[in-house]
């Protein structure tokens, strides 16, 4: 049985004074790390107060993107070298905003991967359709290039580490979730991938995770599918109460 990962994904949501408000209220009231892995992805600018509060607790602070340098001239950026320095564990990889709007590619995600793991930081790494390939029939083989070219040249270990989220692209923020029948159809074709690059062990270790208008509401049914090992949530991870029930839903199924 693969532990689920919920992992809240803030974007450019939030103030210091909130973010800092949020890990005082669900510090003390997450659930215990043997029943559910807990991620939060902060804004950069909070990531070294989030460590620091969150400390000791069974919250992790997560990265939503990052360079893959170590360091040099990337005016902006920030290196996995200052995100583990400052106690961060994770890292989001290829989210569909980060591919539309800042031009993340397949294979500057493949490097990001493979930096994360030089860094002791776990990757999450996004796939996802967006509505014409959806509906071309294309689901599926987009994923499935998206998987083999981001974990390309991993060990076998690294892939056992990484998360994927399957995010389709229409179903982020817009309110429509994908059937819990479609998302598990889509982390199973995944996994399937998985296990033709890097075996069956690795198939039946790595966690899958959906993503797209995720809710207190709709969590359980998503996490009860086969092939669903958790949740990356945006919009529901902003309040602590919503995203403690989230957790909940994690630490029960
Ligand atoms: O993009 C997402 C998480 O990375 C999903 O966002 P929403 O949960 O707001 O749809």
């Amino acid at each position: 049985m693969r532990k689920p990962i919920i992992a809240g994904n803030w974007k450019m949501y939030k103030t210091l004074s909130e973010a800092k408000q949020f890990a005082e209220e669900v510090k003390g009231l997450a659930p215990d790390s043997v029943k559910v892995d807990t991620v939060i992805c902060a804004p950069a600018l909070f990531l070294e107060q989030l460590t620091q509060l969150l400390s000791g607790s069974a919250v992790h602070v997560g990265a939503q993107t990052m360079h893959f340098e170590n360091e040099g001239a990337f005016t902006g950026e920030v290196s996995p070298v200052q995100l583990a320095d400052l106690g961060v564990e994770y890292v989001v990889v290829g989210h569909s905003e980060r591919r539309e709007y800042f031009n993340e590619t397949d294979e500057a995600v493949n490097k990001k991967v493979h930096a994360a793991f030089a860094n002791s930081l776990t990757p999450i790494v996004c796939v996802g359709e967006t509505l014409e390939e959806r509906e071309a029939g294309n689901t599926t083989a987009k994923v499935e290039g998206q998987v083999e070219k981001g974990l390309a040249d991993l060990t076998e270990e690294q892939v056992k580490q990484t998360v994927i989220a399957y995010e389709p692209i229409w179903a982020i923020g817009t309110g429509k979730t994908a059937t819990s029948e479609d998302a598990n159809e889509v982390c199973g074709a995944i996994r399937s991938k998985v296990e033709s690059l890097f075996g069956q062990q690795v198939a039946d270790a790595v966690r899958i995770q959906y993503g797209g208008s995720v809710k207190p509401e709709n969590i359980v049914e998503l996490l009860l599918m086969e092939h669903i090992d958790g949740a990356l949530v945006g919009g529901a991870s902003l309040q602590a109460p919503s995203f403690l029930k989230l957790l909940e839903a994690g630490a029960n199924v």
